[in-house]
């Protein structure tokens, strides 16, 4: 039997998610906790700046009243009398399921089990985003386990929950079926590679609140895809960002990229300003661009894949292959500081 959820694009499961999530006030951090995090509201500072006589050294001098002003998280230090600053608030919690998952830490896996990929990954990433994230754990693949886990997230009250696993069509995949007696499942299958089973569901709090889940698939590479697509931007939303998607730029392919027709695919790859890194028919080998160069092997539980990605690009779902040198929307996952320099392909 197929599944009962029906399958939506991405741009409708982002703008869903999007939908969904709100604003939450303000709580404070104190000031090197704070990068990443948005203020809640201006900070004044009370000095001028500088606040003694540079002017050799600054180029201007100011009179006490002009200096005051506005400043980013990143300059509050500056605008002082304050070890804490007040941020828009969010809470995050991550689980992994899975019996066959064990703790990374352990000397030796016995037969059947495999380490954690996703938990260390995807806290980090939550982490990127400004949020320490509350890790429950691992929940084995019983109804009992997953729902004391779930159970343990509506307790800590927290504002976002990323669960791995247990999502697709097998009879101990327990996320959708509990999310669905708990509370309301918006989607439980996207049209994306690698991702599709992707589930978003809202469980009511008390207090009025609302419980985001993200239920991402189990293999780490559709996990890693998915945070970014979809949970990403709802913690930039309820972080204060307000134009939270993933910034889409136009690259050219240094691959030939072989398209599916099943499903759009968001395909790793590292970006890089530079010559060609390949041997493209038709380009100019001395000229300098902006290239996308493929992770290689795609499959989802290929987590090498995403060793240096810097972009997912967007292939469009079709059959046949898009040749080396074409040019393709490609979002941008991480910022560009490592990419391969310029004079490393340039000798
Ligand atoms: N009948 C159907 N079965 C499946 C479908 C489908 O449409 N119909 N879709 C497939 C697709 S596509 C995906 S993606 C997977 C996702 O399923 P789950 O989310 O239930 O993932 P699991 O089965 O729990 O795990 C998949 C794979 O990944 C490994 N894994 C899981 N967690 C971790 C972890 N934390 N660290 C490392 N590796 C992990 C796990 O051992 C499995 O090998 O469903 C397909 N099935
Ligand atoms: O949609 Mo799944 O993530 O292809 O393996």
């Amino acid at each position: 039997m197929g599944s009962k959820f029906p399958m939506i694009p991405i741009p409708k499961a982002q703008a869903i998610v999007l939908e969904q999530t709100r604003a939450l006030g303000s709580e404070a951090v104190p000031l090197q906790d704070a990068l990443g995090r948005i203020l809640y509201a201006p900070v004044t500072s009370p000095d001028s700046v500088p606040p003694f006589p540079a002017s050799v050294k600054d180029g201007y001098a100011v009179v006490a009243n002009d200096g005051a002003g506005d400043f980013e998280v990143a300059g509050e230090a500056r605008a002082g009398v304050m070890d804490e600053v007040q941020v828009q608030a969010g809470t995050v919690a991550y689980i992994t399921t899975g019996d066959e998952v064990v703790d990374p830490s352990v000397q030796e896996l016995g037969p059947g089990t495999i380490r954690d990929a996703n938990r260390s990954m995807l806290i980090a990433a939550a982490a990127q985003a400004g949020y320490q994230v509350t890790d429950l754990g691992i929940a084995r693949d019983t109804q009992g386990d997953v729902a004391g886990c779930l159970d343990s997230a509506i307790a800590k009250g927290v504002d976002v929950l990323i669960t791995t696993g247990g999502v697709s069509m097998g009879d101990r995949d327990w996320v959708k079926p509990l999310l669905q007696a708990k509370g309301t499942i918006h989607f439980g299958r996207v049209l994306m590679k690698p991702g599709k089973p992707l589930t978003f569901a809202t469980l009511e709090l008390p207090q009025g609140r609302q419980m985001l889940v993200f239920g991402l698939p189990g293999n780490p590479v559709s996990s890693f895809v998915c945070f970014h697509l979809v949970a990403l931007p709802a913690l930039r939303k309820m972080a204060g960002w307000a134009s939270p998607g993933l910034r889409r730029v136009h690259v050219r392919l240094a691959n030939d990229i072989k398209m599916d027709p099943e499903r759009p695919e968001y395909h790793r790859a590292t970006l890089q300003y530079s010559k060609c890194p390949t041997s493209v028919p038709g380009v100019d080998a001395s000229a300098y661009g902006w290239w996308a160069l493929s992770t290689g092997k795609q499959a989802s539980s290929r987590l090498l894949s995403a060793r240096s990605a810097n972009t997912l690009l967007e292939i469009p779902q079709t059959s046949g292959v898009l040749p080396a040198g074409s040019t393709v929307p490609a979002l941008l996952i991480e910022d560009l500081q490592g990419m391969p320099e310029p004079h490393a392909v340039d000798p």
